[in-house]
């Protein structure tokens, strides 16, 4: 079982538009609602491909009320935790070829009592858990270590811990020895001061943050695909799409198929590709079901260092 932490959900309106002119009035061709927040995706993910998981999530207001009534009509498994503070609105702008402009909102701040429920109902959810996956940006006010008081608190009672944050969140979480990462290279560029255009790049910043505390790094590169660092084995992998729609909640989907592919090498990768880059052929962040998912066109091999990165780092 597979448990979800989302401190700062979301209602994600992806309104789908002809192209972006900065200052005009655009008219929508059409507009999507999701429930969202990279943890909750994850639990979206896992339920779409019938693995067990369970989503912790705060909401708050008009928004969290749907929030929660959107997951509760896809059948999420949830501890919904009741909060002073609205849940935010992300907006997704996407375009015809896959390019996408995202404004997300801060999120309202979360008490220290309200926290500490939070905190309760993921350490009740665990116990019957093998992972707990504590993903996305902290609203204002929440304590920076909060990620890392978790892998503290779970890597003592045998619960493996995945991290999916940036900036000083992430780096207060690597020291606490997490049992797997999931940065992008935009993250993976913040926390290490390295520029990634290669490959080799990517590796000597996941190399780091295995240094200063994760055991096991999954990158995600975009349309370039994805390295996994785990025991002494460095893998490369990516697969092609088709027709890209919306690549939001392509790296959640691709850490869901990581988890329950069993987390572990080459094969874990292929499902982890597989199932992210059929939620990159998918509207707003819709979530791959078995029926999306194509594991024949992955490519996985060792990593080759010198491998130029096709897209902007
Ligand atoms: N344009 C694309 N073409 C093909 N595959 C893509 C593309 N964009 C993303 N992917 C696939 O999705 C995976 C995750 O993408 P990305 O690195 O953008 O994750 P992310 O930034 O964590 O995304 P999010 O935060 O929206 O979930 C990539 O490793 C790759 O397999
Ligand atoms: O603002 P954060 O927490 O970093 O990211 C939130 C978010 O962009 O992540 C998901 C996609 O990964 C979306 O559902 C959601 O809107």
């Amino acid at each position: 079982m597979i448990v979800t932490l989302t401190l700062n959900p979301s209602l994600d309106r992806t309104i789908e538009i002809g192209s972006l002119t900065r200052g005009a009035v655009i008219r929508a061709a059409a507009a999507h609602l999701d429930p969202g927040g990279k943890g909750v995706n994850v639990s979206r993910a896992l339920l779409a491909n019938q693995v067990r998981s369970c989503a912790v999530v705060p909401f708050g207001g008009d928004e969290g009320r749907r929030l929660v009534s959107l997951l509760q009509a896809e059948g999420i498994d949830m501890i919904t935790v009741p909060v002073a503070g609205p849940t935010r609105s992300n907006v997704t702008l996407a375009e015809p070829d896959g390019t996408v402009t995202k404004i997300n909102e801060p999120g309202t701040a979360l008490s220290a009592e309200e926290l500490d429920t939070v905190a309760e109902a993921v350490l009740s959810a665990a116990t019957s858990a093998d992972w707990v996956v504590a993903s996305g940006s902290l609203p204002p006010g929440v304590p920076l270590d909060v990620y890392a008081g978790l892998c503290r608190r779970f890597s003592g009672a045998g619960i493996n811990v995945a991290i999916d944050t940036s900036g000083p969140a992430l780096l207060a979480a690597v020291a606490e020895t997490p049992a797997l990462v999931k940065p992008n290279r935009e993250e993976l560029s913040e926390a290490t001061g390295l520029t990634i255009v290669s490959l080799g790049d990517a590796i000597e910043a996941a190399e780091i943050l295995r240094a200063r505390g994760a055991s096991t790094v999954l990158a995600s590169l975009g349309a370039d695909g994805a390295v996994l660092l785990q025991d002494d084995q460095i893998w490369y992998g990516e697969g092609p799409v088709a027709e890209p729609r919306s690549t939001v909640g392509a790296g959640d989907a691709m850490l869901a198929g990581f988890l329950a592919a069993g987390a572990r090498g080459e094969a874990a990768l292929v499902e982890a590709l597989a199932w992210a880059t059929a939620a990159v052929g998918l509207p707003g962040s819709r979530m791959p079901s078995p029926g999306d998912i194509r594991r024949n066109h992955v490519r996985v091999t060792r990593a080759d260092p010198t491998l130029s990165l096709r897209s902007g780092g």
